[in-house]
Order: C-alpha cells, then structure tokens, then sequence
C-alpha cells in the first residue's frame, strides 16, 4: 500500500510544530519506552510525578487486564501487564487528551470528539477481548487515537478546517475526506495514518485506521488481521454513532450496526451485551475525565428487533453466528462437499493446502475449528498439530480430522491433540451432526471465557473503587491537589531517590499573603474560592514535573525533582508573577491577592526531608519580611 500521505508534505508539516504531540510528563515517558532497556522502576517513578496518568492509566490495566487474573492497584503491576508499546501509546493518547481539550478551530467541537474518541477506544478493548486480532490494551489506545487525524487538521489548519466542517454541516449529503481533499489537499484518514505510523504503532493498527471511513479502498486479503481490525473499527464507529446519535436516530443505526456485527461472528446477544458494557464504561470513564457523556441509549430494547433477522441452524445456534472454519483437504471433489456442508450450516470457510503455511494462516485467520483432512504430502498431521497446539490460537481451536479406515498415522494425529475424528468414506449427514457437536464444544468454551472476563471485570472495579478511596485519603477536598499526607510521602520517596542517584532536588512552600483579611471581609465561601482559584493559577504555571500540593490552610508546597536551586527560584518567580495576575471571580467582587514563597535545594550537609523543608520555610519568613509577594532563597551558610 501507498504510504499514508506524501512524506516531504508529512515532514514539512511535522516541523511547522503545528501537529498535536505529546508533551511533559508524557513525552518522558514516551522517550523511556523507546528504549528496551528501561529499568521498570524508573519508569514508574516518572509515571508517579503525573497522578492523572497514574490513575488513567491502572484503570486501563484493570479494563483490561487481558490474562490478568487479580486486580491491578500498583503502577509497577500495570506496567507489567500493559508492556512498553501499550504504557507508550496510553501516555501519548491521554497526553493529547490533555492538552487538546481546547483549540482555536471554532467550527472543531473539542469535547465531542474525545468523547467519541473514549467510545472508540473503549469499543475497541471490548471487540478485541472478543474477537482476539490484538491486545485489548493496544488496541484501546489505537482506538482513542482512530480519529486523531482530525484533531490535526483542526490544529495545523483552523480557519480552513472551520469552513470545512460548516460546509459539511449545511450539505450534510457530502463526505467529510472528500471536503478535506478539496480544500487542503489531504484527508484526516492519510494524515492521522502518517501521525500514527510516525509514533511507532504498528501497521496492523495504522493501516486499518486509514481506511476505516472509507473500506472501498482497502486491499487487505479477507481472513487477514488487518481485515478483521477494520471491520472492527467500522463496527465501534457505528456504536459511537449510536450513543451520540439523537434518540429517534438510535434504532436505524441499531439495525446496521447488528449487521456489522454480525459478519463479525457476532450474535445479537453478544453484541448488545457489548454495547451495555461499553456504554457503562463510557460514563465512568466521562466522569473521570469530565465529559459530557450525555444520556447513553437502552440498548437492551434497540436490540430487541425482529427475531426473523436472525434465522436459525441446528440447536439453536445462529446462522449469523456461525464459525470461522479452516479447511485442509487436497481433493478438489471432497473439498467442494465439505466447503458446501460448512456454508449450509452458516460457517465462514478459509482453505488452506496443510504442511507448513497451515500454522501461518491459522494465526492469521485465527479460526474457530479446523476439519483436517488430506493435506498436500510433507510434513505428518501429528507433528502439525502438535505445532498448532503450541500456539495460543491453536490451543483454543476445534480440530476435527478425517481419517481414512484404519490408517495407523491419524491414530497418531488424534493422540497429538484432535478433538475429534470421522472415518471416510465421508458420509455428509454424520459430518454435518459431529459438525455441531464441535461448535456446541466451541460455543460452551467462549461462554466460559466470557464468564472469565466477567469476573475479571468485577474484580477490576474493585480495584478501582479500592484506588478511588486511596485517592481521596491523598487528596485535598477543596483544592482537589494533593494534601500533606501525600507531600510528606512524596517527599520521602523523592529525598531517597535523589541520594541515591546524586540528582538535585528543590522544593518551593507557598504562602497566601494577607489572606486572613479577605476571610473576615468576604466570609469563608469566598475565601475558599480564593483557595480554589490561587491553586488552579499555580498549577497552570508549573512545570510537567513539579508536584503542588496544599499542606495547610493557606499553605502549598511544591515538589521539584530533577531542579536546582537557581532553576527552582525561576519556576516559584514565574508562580509569584501567576498570583500576582489572577483575578479571583467570586460573583461579586473581583479580587487580587499576592503570595510570598520560600525555596531551598538539598545539599550534602541535610540529614533529612525536614532540614529541607524547614530551609524552604526560613525562605518564606524572609519574603514576608521583605514586605510580601516576593521569593526568599536561603543559601547554604
Ligand atoms: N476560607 C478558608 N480559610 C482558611 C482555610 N484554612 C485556613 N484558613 C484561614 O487562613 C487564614 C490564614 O491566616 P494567617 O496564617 O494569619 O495568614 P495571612 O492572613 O495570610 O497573613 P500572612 O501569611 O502573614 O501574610 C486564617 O484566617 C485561617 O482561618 C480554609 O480551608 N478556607
């Protein structure tokens, strides 16, 4: 395939700085997981500097949680089940959900594209837990970055993509890539694609991102990975339609969605329980990031649509919901029976020749049973299917061989790990009956599995429910920055890994001057919104790395690792500067207040945290003395 956008144009706009990238805490960690070699403990440190993405990202573990049988609590252990590749594109992804919630493309609507990015992720964890073509971690991010190419052409472009999307919305009849194509010379499915591969994701995920909105164009083989991906995105696309969609709108895209799904291999129930689950995930998620995640629809009744749609097979199994069968068998008549007994019962067939390419396409198509008959002379069954066995994919398939009378070498095979076997001459009727037994084996397996990941899910919320808890012990209610518990762990945990590695590290005590004034004038509500207001103002002007936390009444503390003194007292210079220009809105007046900061650096001759902290504290004493608003520094004597 062409790659996804001319790469001189790529390049030029990448330099323009113009496209969303990552930045802070983010990129450090994008950065260490370049590198393989990364020990996980210093990952998780840098992890642990930005609490939003601790939680996001323990969350998406847990949501999750693939092979995980526990709960996940410790950013270490989510480490460990996400792996590098997934930790690097959930930093980017929620970095980019960070700090792109706002831009200055008007006709761009910032808050429903996440939102919707959210559901595509989430849709997208959910189908690949089902349906196996990637792991669920990766392909949740994938998913929160499937629409990105828009994000960047509302940012590179404002004005012009402003007149697109208000062209789009008066001819609603016209497609978005076409309107793009004429007014920019790109499409947000090539450029979001380049973005994409330019991150490092794989092209089992780029490739199908760039043609989910427009799968005429595709040339992925039927049966491939890529193929399955892209229809999957298609099919999380339409459920994001439908919970966004109007509520009259709603049952139409139900009927084409449950199409979608349906070739797929998936049944009505099936995927309306997804859409349940994914809904639910939504809102929770929506809350934790403050979306607006609007009404989400009754999917249990969008799903009761005509029985008839459905037709049923033999014990009840739906034809929709056949399975995906491999078929070895070297004689073309014999083939042609089976392929026509394997169709009739609603099963999607794929052929293969057997020998060495079986395990190749096996992994490929990742089938559900195998009918094993005569393969192309070479390698023995039993030695294949011992091979087949070894894989994950073939551990969990049917595999059902055809045997000639008697033959010594099937024996074999059937002892190598066959399920099942059936004796030529082939009698149809037989076949056909042993072919629903085996779907039964495999319809009861997913059922378990799915129970599994019911379990797994239940578990996971405990977790997070445990976490939301240990959160709030951390947490200051009014401010919502961390309170002093959290400042003195952090502290220590700090001061540790600084002596160990000979690193420098800073911190910065704030202090509210003349506030006790504004409290006996206005009255606490007000003075709590000065609070509030003084503690967003300072965050806004810290660095990525620096931690503030609200320690007592009018009292902040801010962590700086990695900072030396002259470094820490630009940073509490620039923090003195955002206070002095906040205008606290309180509804009535409009208020101004200054603050006085104290900054110290660790040195050789501290003992401990408190030496440290107390240095900070004589800073603060002498900026009061200098008449306020001002920033002491106590050097070493
Ligand atoms: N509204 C509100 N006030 C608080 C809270 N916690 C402490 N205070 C008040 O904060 C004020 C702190 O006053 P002081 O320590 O005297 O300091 P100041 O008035 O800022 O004076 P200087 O620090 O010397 O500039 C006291 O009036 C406390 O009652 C709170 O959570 N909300």
């Amino acid at each position: 395939m062409s790659p996804p956008i001319e790469l001189s144009r790529f390049a030029q706009l990448k330099a323009t700085g113009d496209l969303p990238s990552p930045r802070g805490v983010a990129l450090a960690i994008i950065r260490m997981t370049q590198d393989a070699e990364v020990p996980m403990s210093e990952l998780a440190r840098v992890i642990k500097t930005d609490p939003a993405f601790v939680g996001r990202l323990v969350k998406a573990a847990n949501g999750l949680a693939g092979g995980q049988r526990r709960a996940i609590v410790a950013v270490h252990e989510a480490l460990m089940v996400l792996g590098l590749p997934a930790v690097r594109t959930m930093a980017l992804g929620f970095s980019l959900l960070s700090n792109y919630r706002k831009g200055h493309c008007a006709g761009f609507d910032y808050g429903l594209f996440w939102s919707s990015s959210l559901l595509m992720a989430l849709s997208m964890q959910t189908l690949m837990q089902r349906l196996r073509l990637a792991a669920a971690d990766e392909a949740f991010s994938a998913g929160l970055l499937s629409r990105v190419g828009e994000l960047a052409m509302a940012t590179a472009y404002p004005v012009e993509y402003s007149r697109v999307l208000e062209t789009l919305r008066r001819s609603p009849e016209r497609r978005l890539l076409d309107l793009e194509h004429q007014a920019l010379a790109m499409t947000h499915a090539d450029l979001g694609a380049a973005m994409l591969a330019d991150w490092g994701l794989p092209a089992v995920f780029y490739e199908p991102i760039r043609y989910f909105e427009q799968p005429d164009k595709a040339a992925f083989s039927e049966g491939s990975r890529e193929f399955g991906m892209l229809q999957s995105l298609i099919l999380a696309r339409a459920l994001t339609e439908i919970c966004q969609a109007p509520e009259a709108e709603q049952s139409a895209l139900m009927v084409m969605s449950l199409r979608w799904a349906q070739r797929l291999g998936l049944s009505r129930e099936e995927f309306v329980d997804m859409c349940v689950r994914v809904a639910g995930q939504w809102v929770e998620w929506g809350k934790l990031l403050q979306f607006d995640t609007a009404a989400t629809p009754d999917f249990a009744t969008l799903g009761q649509e005509p029985a008839s749609a459905d037709g049923t097979v033999g014990g009840g199994v739906t034809a929709a919901s056949g399975l995906k069968v491999m078929l070895v068998e070297r004689e073309e008549a014999e083939r042609q029976v089976l392929r026509s007994v394997l169709e009739d019962a609603g099963h999607q067939v794929f052929e293969s020749r057997g020998g060495q390419r079986l395990i190749e396409q096996v992994l490929d198509v990742q089938p559900n049973m195998l009918v094993m008959g005569q393969s192309e002379p070479g390698l023995e069954q039993g030695r294949l299917i011992r091979g087949l066995r070894a894989t994950r994919v073939g551990r969990a398939m049917y595999i059902l061989l055809l045997t000639p009378e008697d033959d010594e070498q099937a024996m074999e095979a059937f002892e190598a790990g066959a399920d099942d076997f059936l004796q030529r001459p082939l009698r149809t009727r037989l076949f056909a009956a042993r072919l629903n037994a085996g779907q039964r084996v495999v319809r009861l397996q997913q059922e378990l599995e799915r129970d599994r990941d019911e379990i797994r899910h239940f578990a996971a919320e405990l977790a997070i429910s445990n976490r939301r808890l240990q959160e709030a012990a951390l947490t200051d209610a009014l401010t919502g920055v961390p309170n002093r518990r959290y400042a003195l762990e952090r502290m220590q945990q700090e001061w540790a890994a600084v002596v160990r590695n000979h690193r420098p590290l800073s911190v910065m005590i704030i202090d509210l001057d003349d506030f006790k004034p504004i409290n006996d004038a206005f009255g606490h509500d007000i003075g709590d919104m000065v609070l509030r207001q003084t503690a967003d103002a300072l965050r806004g002007a810290l660095r990525g790395q620096d931690v503030l936390c609200r320690t007592g009444g009018d009292e902040f503390l801010v962590i700086c690792p990695e900072t030396g003194l002259e470094a820490a007292r630009a940073c509490a210079e620039r923090l003195r500067l955002a206070a002095e220009h906040l205008r606290v809105e309180t509804g009535g007046p409009v208020l101004q207040l200054t603050v006085s900061i104290g900054v110290a650096a660790r040195d050789d001759t501290m003992a401990d945290v408190d030496a440290l902290i107390k240095r900070a504290d004589r800073g603060v004493y002498q900026a009061k003395e200098q008449g306020r608003n001002a920033v002491g520094l106590v050097v070493p004597s």
